[in-house]
């Protein structure tokens, strides 16, 4: 149990984060973590994954050896093909994908526009989008423009906060005139994670393709894109992929694709022959031709550390670590929190649940700010929700317990 002073609710009610952490086959990684020795609770590696300690290494290896020592001939011998190879570990640790269909560079807003783009030109002649009332700021501004750039309609999933996105909710809004479904597999807030496969099943009855934004569920929840047939998919690699602040998006497209994929933002890298300085844009093959500009290579380093570490225990084990993180920061939540007027907003059912739990009360936002003064580091999101990130490979039990025990000292004195 933790030493810090506990709020009022019944010990009894929670498990012993101890006998957890003990029990835990993941609980070697965290001291690989920076700071992990520290007393700080870390709720947030859902935005910002905590950085390995290997990344120092590598970093400045590369400093050193690669930029310094190899200068410009490192494009030939290794940059230029870095977007594919690290799409490619990405996508064999995290997404359920064969080679050759996922890359990696810009920002996962600038993505998510190219690969809606070519989405839609997928599918010529269609002229709605289903997307979801709650999903994440950007997706929809980014859906909202592309409607203006082609003339398109969107058309809205609403969302009952007590269900989250069923299928049903979904297919409700599809018709033959649906080009793209675009949703949040995990929900940014709540945690709701989308049936993916029956979604993207749904969307194709009627010929429609999906787009899916997968940067709260990869690194958290296991996937299987080839076998659930999806067709373009974009995510963060900075939340549970450990890239480090503004580290680039991936985008996967599906290899039955590539020979139409027509995306707009027709940069010289992802022309079939760069240097060739030609007059006219041709696609490069495959994947390659949704990069766009140079690609950043310094902001791929860390995340390869933390997708090798995925890679070492495999994505059962990080889910499985993820539901039990989750499960216990719900029980607390009730021991705790709900005795003071709380509600957890987030699905009860672990199969429904991403990887982070959202607890609800009019005081949380001030809240939020006391526990960051004593280095209690949750979310708050709108509208009074304390949103707890549990990052599988970085966080203990014995972290999850300080935290929400700190949490309930503070909404009880508010
Ligand atoms: C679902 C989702 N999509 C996209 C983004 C972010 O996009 P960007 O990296 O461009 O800021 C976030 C988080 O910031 C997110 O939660
Ligand atoms: N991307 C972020 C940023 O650049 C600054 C602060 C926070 C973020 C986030 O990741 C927000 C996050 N996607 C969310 O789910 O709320």
């Amino acid at each position: 149990m933790s030493t810090q002073p506990g709020p009022t609710a019944p010990d009894a009610a929670a498990p012993d984060a101890a006998a957890l952490d003990a029990a835990d086959p993941l609980a070697h990684l965290r001291e690989r973590y920076v700071g992990s020795e520290t007393p700080l609770v870390y709720f947030d590696g859902n935005s910002l994954g905590r950085p390995l300690r290997v990344t120092a290494e590598r970093l400045t290896t590369f400093v050193e050896a690669e930029w310094g020592g190899r200068l410009i001939r490192g494009w030939d011998e290794s940059w230029m093909e870095l977007p594919l190879v690290v799409g490619d570990e990405i996508a064999a640790a995290c997404l359920g994908a064969a080679p050759g269909q996922t890359t990696v560079g810009d920002s996962t807003t600038v993505l998510l526009y190219k690969a809606l783009r070519a989405a839609c030109a997928l599918r010529p002649g269609r002229h709605e989008v289903v997307l979801c009332r709650d999903d994440f700021p950007t997706d929809r501004y980014v859906a909202a423009s592309v409607a203006r750039e082609l003339g398109l309609t969107l058309r809205w999933v609403e969302v009952d906060p007590a269900a989250g996105v069923s299928t049903e909710d979904v297919a409700a809004q599809l018709s033959g005139d649906t080009a793209v479904v675009l949703l949040s597999h995990v929900a940014y807030r709540s945690a709701w994670l989308a049936d993916a496969e029956a979604i993207t099943r749904a969307a194709h009855d009627v010929g429609a393709v999906v787009l899916w934004d997968l940067s709260h569920s990869v690194g958290s929840v296991p996937l299987a894109l080839d076998e659930w047939g999806v067709d373009l998919a974009v995510g963060c690699t900075y939340k549970y992929l450990g890239g480090g602040p503004g580290s680039p998006a991936f985008v996967y497209a599906a290899q039955r694709h590539h020979h139409v994929l027509d995306q707009p933002v027709t940069g010289w890298m992802g022309h079939a022959d760069p240097f060739a300085m030609g007059p006219d844009w041709a696609p490069a093959p495959g994947i390659r031709r949704m990069i766009s500009g140079t690609p950043p290579v310094v902001g791929m380093l860390a995340l390869r550390d933390t997708v090798a570490t995925i890679a070492e225990v495999g994505m059962t084990a990080v889910r499985a670590k993820s539901v039990s993180l989750t499960s216990y920061a719900i029980e607390l939540a009730d021991a705790l929190l709900a005795p003071l007027g709380a509600r957890v907003a987030s699905p009860r059912d672990p199969a429904r649940r991403g990887g982070h739990v959202t607890v609800d009360h009019p005081a949380m936002r001030e809240v939020v700010a006391r526990l960051w003064e004593r280095d209690v580091i949750p979310d708050y999101r709108d509208p009074g929700g304390l949103r707890v990130g549990l990052a599988p490979l970085s966080t203990s039990f014995a972290e999850v317990e300080a935290g929400m025990r700190a949490a309930a000292e503070v909404l009880a004195s508010s």
